[in-house]
């Protein structure tokens, strides 16, 4: 039998040294050698994860003391950065994208995030190239399916969760829109968290839509338009009222601005954050740190809220963490009744 060149030599140093005359011996030894060298390996890398485990569960129980957020929010940015920055082709960059927003998304339900919402693809996307768009409707698609089955195997972190796309479903093709009404079928009923994927999504045209269904409900006169109010609008959104209120939105890889993406849901008391770290490298520390800060600043303005001091909290124990947002009033302001319509700048009714 003839051996690699690369290989000979290290064979026939075995052989000779244990005294072996075969080269299958030699090639047995040099491999069991090796294997017991990964196996070592091996051990070390589940102990590390172990370890990163243990630590990450320490840290999510520190969190787990104060409020969370309820919402969580993404525009994944720089992907493409990503991919060129690591000799990568575009397409790997996104693929590395769809593995962080997985990956969050089941840190995110550890820590008891309710629903994290994230822009995948913008209604303006479609002007990148051919190629790119198919990539990313590809990436889609397998995305949609592999969320979905872990999302009913027990087994699986991502166990109960349920998946809403959110969008202008009609400008995607009939084969994806199957994919996406199987992936909202088979997780409709998991209760513990909700991704939803804003894909086609712009703001102002899941605005424009909402108000499109309102005007056409008032012409059919299912609706007078003298009851027309912004909670209607909002629960006709693409994002429901349960996403309705953001909390946190976080864009990643430096830009500073909206892009026309949860105009409507950001409008009350919720915090956006930029960071100049690509998405695909945006990991659990990045977004661990972030909460932290949510946590701790929320906490301090429920703690004013309600009228508590640090004092009050630290001498006689009040308390003042409300995990969930506050129910009923929480200022002042929500305790005094309300104006009479002709001083209401909305000029919206009780009902
Ligand atoms: C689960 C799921 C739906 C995964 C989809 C994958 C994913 C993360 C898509 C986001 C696509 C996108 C337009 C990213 C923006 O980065 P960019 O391409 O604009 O990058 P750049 O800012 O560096 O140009």
């Amino acid at each position: 039998m003839k051996l690699p060149n690369v290989f000979r030599s290290r064979f026939v140093d075995y052989a000779t040294r244990r005294n072996k005359s075969t080269k299958l011996n030699a090639i047995t030894n040099y491999l069991v050698e090796k294997s017991k060298l990964y196996i070592v390996w091996l051990q070390e890398l589940k102990i590390s994860i172990k370890l990163y485990q243990k630590l990450q569960n320490i840290c999510i129980a520190v969190l787990s003391t104060g409020p969370v957020p309820e919402h969580v929010s993404f525009i994944m940015d720089g992907n493409r950065r990503y991919a060129k920055k690591s000799g990568l082709v575009v397409k790997k960059g996104h693929e590395a994208g769809g593995l962080t927003l997985l990956s969050l998304c089941y840190a995110c339900k550890k820590i008891g995030v309710s629903c994290v919402s994230a822009y995948a693809f913008s209604i303006e996307n479609f002007n990148r190239s051919p190629q790119e768009v198919d990539i990313l409707m590809t990436l889609f698609g397998s995305k949609l399916d592999e969320f979905a089955k872990r999302a009913v195997n027990f087994q699986d972190p991502l166990y109960g969760s349920r998946l809403r796309i959110v969008g202008d479903i009609s400008l995607v093709s009939k084969d994806l829109k199957t994919k996406i009404e199987n992936a909202e079928e088979v997780t409709k009923d998991g209760k513990d968290f909700t991704l939803y994927i804003c894909f086609p999504y712009t703001s102002r045209n899941d605005i424009f839509h909402a108000m499109c269904d309102l005007i056409a409900k008032c012409q059919n006169q299912t609706l007078e338009s003298k009851n027309l109010t912004i909670p209607l609008l909002t629960e006709d959104m693409y994002l429901d009222n349960f996403s309705n209120k953001c909390d946190l939105l976080i864009r990643t890889s430096g830009h500073m601005r909206l892009s026309d993406y949860m105009l409507w849901q950001v409008h009350e008391n919720a915090d956006i954050v930029f960071t100049s770290t690509l998405w695909p490298d945006f990991d659990f520390t990045k977004l661990y740190v972030m909460i932290l800060k949510w946590s701790f600043f929320t906490t301090l303005q429920r703690y004013s809220e309600r009228g508590v001091t640090l004092k009050d909290r630290i001498l006689f124990n009040t308390p003042f963490i409300n995990r969930s947002r506050p129910i009923g009033p929480s200022s002042v302001y929500d305790s005094l009744p309300k104006p009479p319509i002709a001083m209401s700048i909305t000029g919206e009714t009780d009902s």
